[in-house]
């Protein structure tokens, strides 16, 4: 078994011991589940920089990042460094995360904030809007065709947008749908943790030009931006590269400064 198939069977367990404690009606009587959700596609759209920053405590591949952050800390210094957006990791097992993390981000800043997680289950979409989620990840490598679809459109039809992610041509290709608002390109390799950004310029092609395209994972410098930039990637989502400092707030900050004032 690869580390994403040990992840998916942890959280089939996981959803059915969930869904004793807390009935999906409690989670559509959550005050969120009435808030308005803030469009991230629109903000990147717009946007001068793009940079969806993560709030990653651990994982599989690195272990630990950084354990000793306040995740309301973090959402402040992201929103005031000017980003488009923030990634909220919500696994627990493997990622140190919670939904409470993305309760408490919600609560502290008002920029779009996507639920980093494996989602399988529309019990999850219902989660992530009761918690002040704005978008949804979901990942191509560990659905079909018809759960992408109906994920999708579940997540569209409470105010939810869909970010989906995709490593490779075949993922892509099975994946194409009009209930998408963002396609990402995950340059690790979920399956064996490699990186390497070539996977976002090659697949970029390949991406219709109707999706705003978001490139992920291993992206440290400006000049990696740059260069996505030219393959028409609007997003840039980092994690590790901020997380790993004491003031991931003020990294961004730095890294904001640099990639407006770079020509
Ligand atoms: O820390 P990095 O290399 O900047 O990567 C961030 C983000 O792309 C990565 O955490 C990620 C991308 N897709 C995922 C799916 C699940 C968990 C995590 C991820």
């Amino acid at each position: 078994m690869n580390i994403l198939d040990k992840i998916i069977a942890d959280k089939h367990k996981e959803l059915v011991l969930k869904k004793l404690v807390i009935p999906i009606s409690q989670l559509e009587q959550a005050a969120l589940f009435e808030r308005e959700t803030i469009s991230l596609a629109e903000e990147l759209k717009t946007s001068k920089t793009g940079i969806i920053a993560e709030h990653k405590r651990r994982s599989p591949s690195k272990s630990v990042i950084n354990q000793d952050l306040n995740v309301e800390d973090v959402a402040r210094g992201y929103e005031d460094a000017g980003i488009s957006g923030m990634s909220v990791l919500t696994d627990g097992k493997y990622f140190g995360g919670s939904l409470d993390d993305l309760l408490y981000a919600r609560a502290a800043v008002k920029m779009p904030l996507l639920r980093k997680e494996f989602i399988i289950d529309e019990y999850q979409l219902l989660e992530a809007k009761a918690h002040g989620a704005d978008v949804i990840l979901l990942i191509a490598a560990v659905l079909e065709r018809e759960q992408i679809k109906s994920l999708s459109e579940f997540a569209k039809s409470i105010g939810l947008e869909v970010l989906l992610e995709v490593h490779n041509e075949e993922e892509l290709q099975k994946s194409i749908m009009p209930s998408l608002d963002m396609l990402g390109v995950n340059n690790r390799n979920l399956k064996t943790f490699e990186v390497s950004i070539e996977i976002s310029k090659t697949l970029s092609e390949k991406i219709p030009e109707d999706f705003v395209k978001v490139s992920e994972s291993g992206i440290s410098s400006v000049k990696a931006i740059k260069d996505l930039q030219q393959y028409g990637y609007k997003g840039f989502l980092i994690g590790e590269n901020f997380m790993k400092t004491n003031n991931p707030g003020k990294a961004a900050v730095e890294f904001v400064r640099e990639l407006s004032t770079s020509p």
